[in-house]
């Protein structure tokens, strides 16, 4: 499989990370659209530094992970530069419209996309918006390529920007959370390198539980709560200073 990319950024090279050390992937070959050839070269893959060059790749895939603003004129460029019409397109950028997009790639299937961060561990999860327009190969091809970077969940096109919020986004609201872990053990006298080690293993210990167990996020708390406990005072503790409604206004705010 022949992958492109345009955009080796935070989100980009995340992606490239993932691909390039994924066995089931060991066909693959990515080439970047990049003026910075050490930026490619640290990651891994190709570089390319000519527009009509990178465009004339036939590529099976191409990745846009250019800013959101910039998307649709980047896609634009690169048709007019000569992108094959097999190529199918993937755009990750948050709030841009699938349909914006095939507007200027209207030979092209398009697919957006919300990935996340931790696909640079393989442990990705990837909001992928269903595609009408898609054939069977071509669905079965991005799938392929995407469940090798963490869990792939489809959802409808109006849903991915709602997605894209709770699995895009909130990794960064949950380093906040552990942020403030760290800050409140290290003011008792943890060390930070300490905390650090054990909140990590706390929030991935307890995501496991929760995917392989039948039990509700209620339910689980429920499994903490030793009655007349200490957890249950810090859950109240959390709940008298607003940390429920914080969340829910993280999460619509980063949905406007
Ligand atoms: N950072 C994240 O966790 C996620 C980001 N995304 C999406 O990924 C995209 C990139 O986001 P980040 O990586 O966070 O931003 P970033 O600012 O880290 O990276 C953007 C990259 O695009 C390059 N770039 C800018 N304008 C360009 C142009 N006209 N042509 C070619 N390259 C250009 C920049 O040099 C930079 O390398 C956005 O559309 C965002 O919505 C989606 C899901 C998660
Ligand atoms: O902050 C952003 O706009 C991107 C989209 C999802 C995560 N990061």
């Amino acid at each position: 499989m022949k992958v492109g990319i345009v955009g080796l950024g935070h989100m980009g090279s995340a992606l490239v990370k993932g691909m390039v050390k994924q066995d089931e992937l060991n066909d693959l070959q990515v080439i970047a659209l990049s003026s910075n050839a050490k930026k490619a070269d640290e990651l891994g893959i190709s570089g390319m530094s000519d527009k009509a060059t990178f465009a004339g790749q036939d590529f099976d895939i191409l990745m846009l992970t250019v800013p959101a603003k910039v998307t649709v004129s980047v896609l634009q460029g690169l048709v007019e530069a000569g992108l094959s019409k097999k190529t199918v397109v993937l755009s990750a950028a948050a709030g841009v419209a699938s349909d914006d997009l095939a507007a200027v790639a209207s030979g092209n299937t398009v697919f957006t996309f919300i990935p996340n961060i931790p696909v640079a561990v393989n442990a990705g999860t990837i909001a992928l918006a269903q595609s009408a327009q898609a054939s069977d190969e071509e669905k079965q091809s991005v799938h392929a390529l995407l469940a090798a970077l963490g869990d792939v969940v489809e959802v409808k096109p109006d849903q991915i920007g709602i997605a894209g919020v709770v699995g895009g986004c909130s990794p960064a609201f949950i380093d906040v959370l552990m942020d403030a872990m760290e800050d409140a053990a290290v003011s008792k006298g943890m060390d930070r390198t300490v905390a650090f080690d054990i909140i990590a293993s706390v929030v991935r210990g307890t995501a496991s539980l929760a995917q392989q167990s039948d039990l509700s996020f209620s339910d689980l708390k429920g499994q903490i709560t030793s009655p007349g406990g200490t957890t249950i005072k810090g859950v109240l503790a959390l709940e008298e200073n607003g940390f429920r409604h914080a969340v829910h206004q993280a999460i619509l705010s980063a949905n406007k």
